[in-house]
């Protein structure tokens, strides 16, 4: 999906809201267990009845590796009946790659091609030639992770080198690879008040901004600072939808937490 047609979708939907299907079979429903595959079946649940109200679906390959050949059968399940069933919807594979070119290049082989991902995460911190690979996909973008939700994210990333935070190296640099039009940016909801800061250097890029709900994110200070003229924001929310309830009405309680999420984003995007 073009960046484009994105913010086609943003608008149609009146939602700019990506939903994490971070599947742990432990805070599943019970019932679920008795499936043959009861990740496919969580998740087919929660896209089936949340799927109007979001732009996107970023799992988390983490909950998918911790179970094996199962669990990366229930990923591509997953991105199969996304990409069949609800082509408009943006696809985001949060793996956190990046290694040396070669090993980038089959990376982003696994994610572009076998999987059908629009998009993946990668870690920047192995240089230009661990990225550009990921970049060599024009129709597809690579998100780069720039200034991350968690606590660690002060151990590096805002440390001052040559003058500057890392951080802001890594956005810098970042857009003189090639193809850097391809770039999106992870920012932590928990990191609001560096968006400002983070917009005069990249004030057009979309940027994937976790950490809204569970993590104490806030909707309107990220929407205060990074929106821009695009809208250029993806917010996700994972735990905080997805586990709703953990009884028959799953999918239900899903859909009315994802619900007041649209709700606020429609608000702010007639302001
Ligand atoms: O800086 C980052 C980068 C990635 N994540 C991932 O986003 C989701 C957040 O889940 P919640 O349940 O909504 O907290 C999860 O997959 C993280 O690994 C992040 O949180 N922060």
């Amino acid at each position: 999906m073009t960046t484009t047609q994105l913010i086609e979708q943003i608008h149609k939907k009146r939602s700019f809201l990506c939903i994490g299907l971070d599947v742990d079979l432990n805070k599943i429903p019970k019932h679920l267990l008795e499936e043959d595959d009861p990740i496919f079946a969580f998740n087919k649940a929660i896209i089936d009845a949340t799927h109007q109200l979001c732009v996107a679906y970023k799992p988390n390959t983490a909950f998918y590796e911790a179970y094996g050949l199962k669990g990366w059968e229930a990923l591509e399940k997953t991105i199969n009946y996304l990409n069949t069933n609800y082509p408009e919807i943006y696809t985001i594979a949060d793996a956190k790659r990046g290694d040396i070119g070669n090993t980038s290049t089959m990376y982003a082989k696994a994610f572009f091609e076998d999987l059908g991902f629009d998009s993946v995460t990668v870690a920047p911190y192995m240089g230009k030639d661990s990225v550009e690979p990921f970049l060599a996909f024009k129709e597809k973008h690579t998100i780069l992770l720039a200034l991350t939700s968690n606590q660690g994210a002060f151990d590096f990333q805002t440390e001052i080198v040559e003058g500057k935070e890392l951080y802001k190296q890594v956005l810098e640099t970042s857009k003189t690879w090639t193809n850097s039009q391809n770039l999106m940016y992870v920012v932590g909801a928990t990191k609001a008040e560096y968006l400002g800061d983070i917009r005069k250097i990249i004030p057009d890029s979309f940027l994937l901004v976790p950490g809204v709900g569970a993590q104490g994110g806030n909707l309107q200070d990220v929407c205060k600072y990074g929106m821009n003229d695009q809208v250029g924001l993806l917010i996700n929310s994972s735990r905080g939808i997805i586990y709703a309830s953990q009884n028959g009405d799953f999918a239900q309680a899903s859909a009315e937490k994802a619900s007041e999420l649209q709700r606020q984003m429609e608000a702010i995007l007639l302001q």
